[in-house]
C-alpha cells in the first residue's frame, strides 16, 4: 500500500481544489498514465496515483502557491504557476502520501525529473500527450509503444522549445534535463 488514505478519497480532495474541466485532464493523465505503466513495465498504482495528485495545486491563486511553495529564484517569482508541482507536493505531503518517489513525480511533472527517475518520466510524458490536450500524439505513441525514455526526451525537447517561442525562460531544471539529453545524444544545445 503507497497510502493510507484511499485513491477515491484522495481523488474526491483534488475535484474539490480544481475546475472542472481540469479535473477532467487530470482523469484523462490518470488513465494514460497507467497504460504508458503497462506498457513499460512500471508500477501501475504508484503512477495512478502520482497522476491524480499532480495537478491539486493547478488552480491556486498566485498567493497560495507562493505560500505553499515559497519561490527560490527569479523565475519563479515571475511565473508563480509554474510552482503549482511543488505546492502539489507539499498538499499530496499534507495528506499523508509519504512515497518519495510519488512526490518527486508529482514536482517533477513541471519542470521535469531526474533521468533515471522512470515513475516521473512516465508523468510527464501522460501530462503533455494526454489525448485532450490534442498535441503530442507522437509521443503518446512512443510511450504506449514501451519507448517511455525516447518519449520524455522528445518531451522536453518540445516544452524547452514551446517555451522559447513564448518568450518564456526554462527553468534551470529543465534546462539541466534539457542539456543531458542533448549530450546523450550527442548533439549540441
Ligand atoms: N520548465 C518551465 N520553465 C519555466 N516556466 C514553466 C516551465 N514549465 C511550465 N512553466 C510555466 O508554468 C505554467 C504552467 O505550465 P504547465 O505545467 O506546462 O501547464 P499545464 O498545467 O497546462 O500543463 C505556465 O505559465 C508555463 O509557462
Amino acid at each position: 500500500m503507497i497510502s493510507t488514505i484511499s485513491v477515491v478519497d484522495l481523488a474526491e480532495r483534488v475535484r474539490q481544489q480544481v475546475k472542472p474541466e481540469r479535473y477532467e485532464h487530470i482523469l484523462r493523465v490518470a488513465e494514460l498514465a497507467a497504460e504508458i505503466a503497462r506498457a513499460n513495465a512500471l508500477d501501475v498504482e504508484k503512477i495512478y496515483l502520482a497522476a491524480i495528485l499532480h495537478d491539486a495545486a493547478r488552480d491556486l491563486s498566485e498567493q497560495q502557491l507562493t505560500e505553499l511553495a515559497p519561490p527560490e529564484i527569479a523565475l519563479e517569482r515571475n511565473h508563480p504557476l509554474s510552482l503549482h508541482g511543488r505546492a502539489g507536493r507539499k498538499l499530496a505531503e499534507q495528506w499523508g502520501i509519504e512515497d518519495e518517489e510519488v512526490l518527486e513525480a508529482i514536482e517533477g511533472h513541471v519542470y521535469g525529473v531526474r533521468p533515471e527517475h522512470r515513475i516521473g518520466m512516465a508523468l510527464y510524458v501522460a501530462d503533455v500527450s494526454e489525448p485532450g490536450r490534442g498535441v503530442n500524439q507522437d509521443i503518446r505513441d512512443l510511450a504506449l509503444s514501451g519507448r517511455l525514455e525516447e518519449a520524455y526526451q522528445k518531451a522536453v525537447l518540445c516544452k524547452v522549445k514551446y517555451l522559447q517561442s513564448k518568450g518564456i525562460e526554462p527553468h534551470p531544471r529543465t534546462l539541466a534535463a534539457y542539456k543531458a539529453i542533448m549530450e546523450q545524444r550527442g548533439e549540441d544545445c
